[in-house]
């Protein structure tokens, strides 16, 4: 099966004063559908870079990127924004939602783009999400917890192939990061959508059906530890 996808030598540094700052040295992954990856590293060592190469925000100094089995090094600024729009669904720490938005236009926003109706899944999402009652609210009245489920029922709206996450739930506390991670897997789940999720966060990473550790440049494999209830 053609993997979401799969990335081949990525070599990527960055100039740091007068010297350049090699940063992942040769990396090679593969995604496949459905596929559910925590990535965990020391701070600086290239998760966020890595997530940044795989959504066309940055650029490697050489190796391929093949994103559903696209070559996506030769990919126009046209053919990113069709990918991030189609493809790709990104939940970061910060949530990214539109303030001046209420949540059901927040999480309608990417259907939009693409000229889609509200359907089906997305009364299942705020259903699941517990946003029901909340749609027509302003985002800036929501807690953190309700503005990371928002968030997360914007990036599966379209039941992307893939999810893009960074610290999801690092602003929650402890019991609401848990059912954020819950909902965001049995939702992904449901979809078919792989996700590559960084953390520091052993409880999150829990959650994933594998572990990534990216140390020196490169990806290697850890056993997984999961939660009983995924
Ligand atoms: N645009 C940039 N210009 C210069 N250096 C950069 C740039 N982006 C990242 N770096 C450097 O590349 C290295 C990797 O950064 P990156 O943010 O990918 O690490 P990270 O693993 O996500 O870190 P953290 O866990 O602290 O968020 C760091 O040394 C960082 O300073």
């Amino acid at each position: 099966m053609t993997p979401i996808v799969a990335l081949a030598g990525i070599k990527k540094s960055f100039q740091d004063g007068s010297e350049r700052h090699l940063v992942l040295d040769g990396l090679t992954l593969a995604i496949h559908g459905g596929e559910t990856i925590a990535l965990t590293g020391p701070s600086g060592c290239g998760k966020s870079t890595l997530l940044n190469l795989i959504a066309g925000f940055d650029t490697p100094d050489s190796g391929d990127i093949h994103l559903l089995g696209r070559l996506a090094n030769d990919f126009t600024a046209r053919d990113w924004d069709s990918f991030r729009r189609a493809e790709l669904g990104m939940v970061f720490q910060q949530f990214n939602l539109l303030d001046p938005l209420d949540v059901r236009a927040n999480i309608h926003f990417p259907l939009a783009l693409n000229g889609k109706p509200w359907n089906g899944w997305c009364d299942t999402l705020i259903s699941r999400l517990g946003l029901s009652e909340l749609l027509s609210r302003p985002i800036d009245s929501l807690s953190g917890g309700q503005q990371q489920r928002v968030a997360i029922a914007r990036a599966l709206a379209q039941r992307p192939p893939l999810l893009l996450a960074d610290e999801p739930t690092g602003n929650l506390d402890e019991q609401s990061g848990d059912e954020v991670m819950a909902l965001l897997t049995s939702l992904a789940r449901e979809s078919n959508t792989a996700i590559l999720m960084v953390t520091h966060s052993e409880r999150c990473a829990a959650f994933m059906q594998r572990r990534w550790h990216l140390s020196g440049g490169r990806i290697a494999e850890r056993e997984q530890h999961r939660q009983a209830n995924v």
